[in-house]
């Protein structure tokens, strides 16, 4: 893997994507910046934390077996190896929030950015882009945030860290180049916040009960609501309320 370290960028999935316009990137290639001016959550929000305190990078990375269609196992296989690494440092609750924030109790300790590089239609690479609060301790009035210092009271190595993730990404990266979907899916799935538990969500006609009871592969969120009738949302469609 080739590494790019920056002190500082606008954002490291723009730099990557920058990037893979100007030369063809063959290689699996991760960009790691201390300080990010536009970090960028998803759905247009905005990712900012204290310069060199965390971790945010951007893995480029080519797909063979994914489609466009699937490219939420990348999501999947992400997530889990963030949740393992955080399980390795003794965090306690570790869960998933669909569709990519990684939870330690109710509050957010890491966040995960897609982004699909389409070439002739098809799905050729992803930028995979982390945000993981590692040494922050102080938040301001960014409510439930969380970090490893403040759920552990250890100031890490970044690059520790760092490294800690890589390993975990490529083994789960292995099962997906496997087409082992399903293994993926469901470690996801048992994973998820407040997957069989009666949760309240905002939706497009106001606020409505319901029971999270999986994903489906295009990463869906599956709610069971009243009647026994399973519904599947998108990002755009539905909020889960804490
Ligand atoms: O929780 C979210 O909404 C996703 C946050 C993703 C943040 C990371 S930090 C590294 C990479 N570069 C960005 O601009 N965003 C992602």
């Amino acid at each position: 893997m080739r590494i790019v370290k920056l002190h500082t960028t606008g954002s490291t999935n723009d730099y990557l994507k920058a990037l893979a316009k100007k030369q063809s990137l063959e290689e699996d290639t991760l960009v790691w910046a201390l300080e990010q001016t536009n970090g960028r959550g998803q759905m247009g929000t905005k990712w900012s934390t204290e310069a060199g305190k965390n971790l945010t990078f951007s893995i480029f990375r080519k797909v063979q077996r994914v489609t466009i269609e699937e490219q939420f196992y990348v999501t999947m296989a992400a997530s889990l190896a963030v949740k393992v690494v955080l399980q390795k440092l003794l965090i306690k609750n570790v869960s998933v929030k669909w569709p990519n924030d990684i939870l330690s109790d109710k509050e957010k300790i890491c966040g995960i950015l897609i982004e699909s590089v389409i070439k002739r239609g098809k799905l050729d690479a992803v930028i995979l882009g982390v945000g993981l609060n590692v040494n922050q301790t102080d938040f301001g009035a960014v409510p439930r945030a969380t970090s490893i210092k403040t759920r552990t009271g250890i100031h890490f190595n970044l690059e520790e860290i760092l490294n800690m993730l890589l390993e975990q990404f490529y083994h789960y990266v292995k099962l997906l180049s496997q087409g082992k979907l399903d293994e993926i899916k469901e470690d996801y799935e048992a994973n998820l916040f407040r997957k069989d538990k009666p949760s309240t969500f905002k939706g497009a006609n106001g606020k409505f009960v319901g029971i999270i009871k999986g994903v489906t592969p295009h990463g869906k969120l599956m709610i069971l609501e009243e009647d026994d009738i399973l519904n599947e949302y998108d990002l755009k469609e539905v909020q889960l309320l804490f």
